[in-house]
């Protein structure tokens, strides 16, 4: 068996606030010219690299003199903007001892949804990866309050893999990877070396944050995972301490847990449907309409739609559920909320005359619609 990094090309490295800040107490200058230095070599053998770096609340905390993590947000956003210059500054020198540049990019949950901003930042990506640079990426802390914020940046690594379409997302921690249960409270749990992401009885075993530090702990890891093989790119959970572990995998040595990709790839842009945390609002689907989605294949016509939940605009993703409630699909609206509820119900050659106009036929077309 050999590491799933061998073959990778294109990764994303995401490194976790206790590493980073070594607990909390301040920067780790030797760790982060270590994961620099390996990070280095890769570029010069061929492989782009995109790093994914939390940290900037907890350096924040230490530059202020903060010994507790404040509750307020506005606290929460001002450690971060003070602690995110000392992350930046750390990569920079550390990159440019290898004659590397580095280019700071801070990304919120909005910027992913929007279509727009999404292929901006995807673009810029590909260009820097083309011209040599290290981004590093950190969520934008700073504008973004608890109930659009990512939290966690394994989920952000997970989106950036999409994004760019990566071939492996690469989270280091504070574990040599995962075990059964968190080896924190259960020193006699079992590691786990290889699995396929996804499989739901990971999520059983991955607990929460291990430190005051870290957040969303293994469990944000598992389902960052799941989420990275729906483009493809498989996960492997290590340890940031293991010396030379970026150098180690990407030679074939199976270090920390293996996380297969076993699904297909499913295209960009329904991968971008998928990757919305957050939906506009909600149509429910009568049977018949729910049929023709998950067996069919089909589009989702304003006949199927029995009710339309939330305020959405034409261009939003919204989540289309069946009677039951349950999620069956995600697409983008071709009709606002609502034009939705005036249409429901009626056949499509309806619309022109109930709305005084008419822009699709569909409410969503199937090449705007994802199965969950
Ligand atoms: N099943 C598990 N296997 C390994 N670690 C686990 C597990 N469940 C919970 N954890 C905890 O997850 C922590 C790592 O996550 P976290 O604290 O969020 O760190 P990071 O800052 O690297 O994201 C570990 O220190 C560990 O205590
Ligand atoms: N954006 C935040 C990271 C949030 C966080 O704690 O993430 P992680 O340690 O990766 O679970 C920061 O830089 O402080």
């Amino acid at each position: 068996m050999t590491s799933l990094l061998l073959n990778a090309k294109c990764l994303v490295v995401k490194v976790g606030s206790s590493l980073v800040t070594n607990n909390g107490a301040g920067l780790d200058k030797v760790a982060i010219a270590a994961w620099a230095d390996q990070i280095a070599r890769l570029v010069q053998s061929g492989k782009q690299v995109v790093l994914v770096s939390s940290g900037a609340v907890a350096e924040g905390m230490q530059r202020l003199g903060w010994k507790k993590r404040p509750v307020a947000i506005n606290e929460l956003q001002a450690a971060a903007a003070v602690g995110q210059m000392g992350l930046v500054q750390m990569y920079e020198t550390c990159f440019s001892s290898h004659g590397l540049h580095t280019a700071q990019i801070l990304l919120t949950h909005a910027d992913l949804a929007d279509r727009k901003r999404y292929l901006n930042a995807r673009t810029t990506l590909r260009t820097l990866l083309d011209l040599g640079v290290i981004p590093v990426i950190n969520e934008n802390d700073t504008v973004v309050t608890d109930e659009i914020r990512f939290g966690d940046n394994d989920t952000l690594g997970s989106l950036v893999a999409n994004l760019i379409e990566a071939d492996a997302l690469v989270i280091l921690t504070d574990q040599p990877g995962l075990y059964s249960a968190d080896p924190r409270k259960h020193p006699d749990a079992e590691f786990i070396q290889h699995e396929t992401a996804g499989n739901p009885a990971l999520e059983k075993m991955a607990g929460g944050a291990g430190t005051l530090i870290g957040s969303g702990g293994m469990l944000t890891k598992i389902l960052a995972a799941k989420r990275a093989a729906r483009s493809g790119a498989h996960t492997i959970i290590a340890s940031g301490r293991e010396p030379d572990v970026l150098i180690r995998l990407a030679q074939g040595d199976v270090l920390g847990t293996h996380l297969k990709a076993g699904q297909v790839k499913t295209l960009a842009r329904k991968q971008w449907l998928a990757d919305h945390l957050r939906l506009a609002g909600k149509v429910v689907l009568d049977d018949g309409a729910a049929k023709a989605l998950l067996e069919g294949g089909r589009s989702l016509l304003p006949i199927g739609v029995i009710a339309v939940e939330g305020s959405f605009e034409r261009g939003e993703v919204v989540s289309c559920v069946n009677a039951e409630g349950r999620e069956i699909a995600r697409g983008l609206v071709n009709y606002s909320a609502l034009e939705t509820a005036r249409i429901l119900r009626k056949p499509s050659h309806d619309i022109e005359h109930i709305l005084g106009y008419v822009d699709e036929a569909e409410l969503i077309h199937r090449d705007n619609l994802i199965l969950v």
